[in-house]
């Protein structure tokens, strides 16, 4: 586990936060512009001197009530920022052996040519980091960070300078990275897509303060949080590639947690791959009974759970329908809520207009 319990007060800011995050997979810090998430990645690393205690596992980087602090150079972190500090007047071979150096050959528990390969820099190493793109420049900053062999990787918005295609580029090497590696990350976002994609723990953070943490799909399913997603509200879900069909160019995704199967546009993913799923709360009604003569081609059953209003308009309400293991997310209008007297409990057939496959 990695444990927080950490106090910073700035003239118009304060943090307090106390929480267990898995060591394992990626955490993603999600929250308004200003809510403390870079402050937080910044007071875990020591960088940012906030009051309290955090560990890694049996190792402890602060605990100020035993006077421990170890400065954040001396913590087994890599940390990743939105634009790379690479060293101009050297190459990228020579950027990755400065963090090689700076790590004792005992410590180094991921190979060097591991890093390279993963992040598809090799053609890369003779390079002056300036001719670059954008793209490959973070991912030899990622590379950079990793050849210290973290047991930890924090990355601050890695993505947020690069334009819509850079990201599509780097967003496999993250995923690769996750697969391939059991390198805990914290990852600081506020865009909710990378989110989806990328995460497997959310933490909520609004003015300062945890407002919700947990596994992404279980977070993402709650009826308090989607306000401040407006219309990206909606829910995750695993899946997996079971069929496809040429005829249609639909691909069959197998949901077992929901016990159920959509139709999607078929992406070419090979039968077996394991896929993520986002379906928006804006694409999901709610019916009494099963529909015939409808373009929609995914019905759920399901168990009305929650309602609770939308911020997004007085008009509007969030369902949450339990659909096996899984939950979906409904925007309706309240008079649809009156008119078919929905209530926690009752059955109900959750219609799925889309699913995005995030990829
Ligand atoms: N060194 C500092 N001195 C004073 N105030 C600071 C300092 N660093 C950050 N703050 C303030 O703390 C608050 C939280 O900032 P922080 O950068 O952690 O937010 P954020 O959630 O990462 O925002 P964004 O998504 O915009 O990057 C902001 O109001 C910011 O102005």
């Amino acid at each position: 586990m990695i444990e927080i319990d950490l106090r910073l007060a700035y003239p118009a800011f304060s943090l307090e936060v106390q929480q267990a995050l898995p060591a394992q997979g990626i955490t993603a810090f999600f929250g308004p512009s200003g809510c403390g998430k870079t402050t937080l990645l910044r007071a875990i690393a020591g960088l940012a001197r906030a009051q309290g205690r955090v560990s890694l596992g049996a190792e402890s980087w602060q605990d100020d009530a035993h006077g421990v602090f170890i400065p954040p150079h001396r913590r087994s972190l890599g940390y990743v920022i939105q634009e790379a500090a690479l060293f101009p007047h050297l190459d990228v071979q020579r950027n990755l052996d400065f963090g090689l150096k700076r790590t004792r050959p005992v410590e180094r528990r991921i190979p060097l040519d591991q890093v390279i390969e993963l992040l598809g820099i090799a053609h890369l190493m003779q390079r002056r980091t300036t001719t670059l793109s954008g793209g490959e420049r973070q991912r030899v900053a990622i590379a950079r960070a990793l050849a210290t062999s973290p047991r930890l990787l924090l990355m601050d918005e890695p993505m947020a300078a690069l334009d819509a295609p850079r990201k599509r580029e780097v967003l496999p090497y993250l995923e690769r990275l996750h697969r391939e590696l059991s390198l805990p990350i914290l990852y600081v976002s506020h865009a909710i897509d990378e989110v989806a994609r990328l995460a497997d723990h959310l933490l909520v953070m609004e003015a300062g303060r945890v407002r919700a943490a947990g596994s992404l799909t279980d977070v993402m399913s709650r009826l308090d949080l989607p306000p401040s997603l407006g219309d990206d509200a909606g829910v995750v879900l695993d899946g997996i590639v079971a069929e496809r069909d040429p005829q249609w160019q639909l691909a069959r995704l197998d949901v077992p947690d929901a016990e159920c199967h959509f139709w999607a546009r078929d992406h070419a993913h090979p039968v077996g791959q394991r896929v993520r799923l986002r379906v928006l709360a804006r694409d999901v009604s709610i019916t009494c009974a099963p529909q015939t003569g409808t373009s929609i081609g995914n019905q759920l059953p399901g168990q009305v759970e929650a309602i609770a209003g939308d911020e997004l308009h007085p008009a509007l309400a969030l369902v949450r329908v339990r659909v096996g293991r899984a939950a979906v997310i409904a925007r309706v209008t309240r008079r649809s809520v009156h008119a078919l007297q929905l209530a926690p409990g009752m059955p109900v057939w959750a219609q799925v207009k889309t699913v995005a496959l995030m990829e």
